[in-house]
Parts: structure tokens; sequence; C-alpha cells
């Protein structure tokens, strides 16, 4: 009975202890596939990988782009200088109408004909083409006499001769043997050179030319600013150097981006500084190589400031023995009533005027025209 006991005791003992292991077991399967889910107790689907938080629809990507500029549309070239002639005859009408006053006189003595050759000195013609206007005049006046032409007529003429209407006036700015034109814009700071750029590109753009721009004025860290401000407006790319940079480099680099671009027209502003005349042939004939090695530059405009009548001279003599300037522009002709420099810078240089100033607008840059011009002079 004793050995009866003792069996069942053990027996007792033996079933605790199997079921512990059991319960033991199961819980740690039960950890161990919490864990592989997740620790959780719920079956739940696979979570999804985590994603980039959703972002409001407009501000995906890169921010919009701002309304592309409109473009400006310049005014053509053709009958500007009609447009701009009123200035030209406020400004130059002293001159013009001076002049018909004093030879419509009935009697031209020789007082008179010392009023007139003050008045041609006065406007900067120069002595030696007043010399020749004046004589010139008093021939036909006095061998045509009552039989002349009405003296208006005659003075036309005259002026118009010497203002030379035969002159080539046409700019270089075409494409040649598969290169872009290039033109160096010359002159000494503050003639009006960075804005004459600007507004010759407006003239090429009016003309579907395609352009590119180069600020080689390195010296005025302004000037790169503007000029890139006057190509934005038209669609044009100007190349920018760094402040103080070598102009040539600046030069280089936008005939490369011309010649890339094929372009027309390649139109580079340089410093010009007139510190001395050494200094200034260094700077352009290094410009004019550099340039040169992948396009001839077909043009090289001096911008004089009509205003500063003999001064502009001296500049222009100077810059003509460093470069081979194939054109003038001359600017600020309506603030100036010296227009007579027209002619005694073509005859001092032995090149044209190809373009004028009349104002600060972007469009009141003109090409020149000699009938124009003398009409504007004489007034209606
Ligand atoms: N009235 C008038 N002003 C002009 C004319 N051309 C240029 N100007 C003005 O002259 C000033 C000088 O012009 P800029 O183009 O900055 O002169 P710049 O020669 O390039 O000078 P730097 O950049 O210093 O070399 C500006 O205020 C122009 O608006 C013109 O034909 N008539």
């Amino acid at each position: 009975m004793e050995l009866l006991s003792l069996i069942i005791a053990i027996a007792v003992v033996a079933i605790v202890v199997v079921a512990g292991l059991v319960t033991t077991g199961a819980r740690r399967g039960r950890a161990e596939l919490d864990e592989r889910r997740g620790g959780t107790d719920v079956l739940a689907p696979p979570r999804p990988a985590p994603e980039a938080p959703t972002a409001p629809a407009e501000t995906l990507g890169a921010p919009p782009a701002p309304p592309a500029p409109t473009l400006e549309r310049p005014e053509s070239a053709a009958g500007r200088l009609v447009r701009l002639r009123q200035r030209l005859a406020r400004s130059q009408g002293v001159l013009g109408r001076g002049l018909l006053a004093l030879l419509s006189r009935d009697k031209i003595d020789e007082d008179t004909w010392e009023e007139i050759e003050d008045l041609l000195i006065t406007a900067d013609i120069g002595v030696g083409p007043t010399q020749e206007l004046v004589e010139r005049l008093r021939t036909r006046l006095r061998v045509e006499g009552a039989d002349s032409a009405p003296v208006r007529e005659v003075l036309r003429e005259e002026l118009l001769a010497l203002v030379d209407p035969t002159m080539d006036r046409r700019l270089s700015v075409s494409r040649q043997e598969g290169r872009p034109a290039v033109v160096l814009m010359v002159g000494v700071n503050g003639t009006g050179k960075t804005t004459t750029v600007g507004k010759l590109a407006r003239i090429l753009v009016a003309e579907d030319r395609s352009v590119v721009l180069g600020a080689a004025d390195t010296f005025r860290a302004a000037a790169a600013a503007q000029l890139t401000t006057w190509g934005e407006r038209v669609g044009v790319d100007t190349v920018v150097g760094p402040e103080g940079g070598d102009p040539a480099s600046v030069a280089f680099e936008a005939v490369r981006t011309g010649m890339e671009q094929e372009v027309d027209a390649v139109i580079v502003d340089t410093a010009g500084r007139l510190q001395n005349k050494a200094g200034l042939m260094d700077e352009l004939g290094k410009v004019k190589r550099v340039v040169e090695k992948q396009a001839p530059v077909t043009e090289v405009l001096l911008v004089l400031d009509a205003t500063t009548g003999q001064n502009g001279m001296i500049q222009a003599r100077v810059f003509s023995e460093v470069v081979d300037v194939t054109g003038i522009v001359l600017t600020k002709l309506d603030g100036s009533a010296k227009g007579g420099i027209v002619v005694a810078v073509q005859r001092e240089l032995g090149v044209p005027v190809k373009l004028v100033g009349l104002g600060e607008g972007p469009d009141d840059l003109a090409p020149f025209d000699p009938g124009t011009f003398v009409d504007a002079l004489l007034g209606d």
C-alpha cells in the first residue's frame, strides 16, 4: 500500500514537471513568433516600407519657374533717324538756321562772311572744312548770282558735299566664312560706349540677327552688369569675366561663345582707358590679337561724345593710331550744338560716322544718313 502511494506521488510530480516544461516551451515559441511579427499578438499584414512623406502638390520638385521675361521688340533701324530728326534739328538748328539767315541777307559783305566762318568754327566743323565751305559758297553765289538756285538749296548741296554721302557707312555685322562678325567698341569711359553696345545689339536684333555680347570692360565693375541687362531685354547672351580680369580673355570667351552659338555678330565692349597711349595700345592690341585667333575683327567702332568738342578730336587721333578704326559713333548729338564734329572727325580719320546717338532711350541710336542730317540742320 505504501509502495502504491509512493508511485502515485511520483507520477503526480512527473505530470506537473512535464506540464510546466510544455508551457515554457510554448511561451518561448510565441515570444519568438511575436518577435518575428513585430511584437504584436495580432497577425498583421507586413508593414509597408517607409515612404517619403507625401508633399502637397504645389511644393513638389523645383519651385515653379518664374514667368519668362517678355522680350522687348526693338525698333527697326530704318527710319530711326527720321524719328529723331526733331532732336537733331533742336540741337543743331543754331548752325543750320544761322547759316541760312546770314546767307539770305540782301547784301553779303565781308563781315557777313566772317560771321559765317565763326558760326562754322563754333559748331566744331574745323578750320580746313570751314574755309573750304566758305570759298565754295562765295564762288557759287558770286558766279551764279541772281540766277543761282535758292540759297537754301545751295547751302544744302554744299553741306552735303562736306558730310560726304559717298562714304560707305554700312556696318560689317554678317557672318563671314562660317564665322561671326566681330565688332570691337572702343572709346574713352563715359562717352557712352557700353550704352552703345547695348543699343547696337537692339538694332541687330530688330533685323533678326543673332548676337552675343562680350563685357571686356572689366575695369568698371558696373559695366558688365549694365551690359548683361541690355542683353537680357532682347534675349541676347552676355559673356562676362571677373572684375579687374583680363579684357582679352573675356573677348576671347565671347567670340568662342559666338562661334558655338553660330551667331551673326559678337560685339565686344572694351575698357579703353586712356591713361597713356602705350597702355591703350597694349590692351586693345592684345584684345584684337586674341580675338583673331578665332575670327577676324570686322569692325572697330570708335565712340566719341559730341559734347566734348576738340577733346573728342584728340581722343580720336590717339585711338586711330592704336587700332584701325573702321567707323565712328557720335553720341550725345542731342545735347550738343557741335554737330560739325561729324565733318571734322571724318576728315581727320578718313573713316565715316556710321551711327549717331540722339538720346538716352534704348532705341535712340540711329544709322547716320548725311541727307537726313543736313535736312535736320536746315530745318523744314
Ligand atoms: N543724351 C544722351 N545720352 C547718352 C547718349 N549715349 C549715352 N548716353 C549717356 O551717357 C552716359 C554714359 O554712358 P555709358 O554707356 O555708361 O558710358 P561708357 O562710355 O560705357 O562708360 P564706361 O562704361 O565707364 O566706359 C549714360 O548716362 C548714357 O545714358 C546719347 O546719345 N545721348
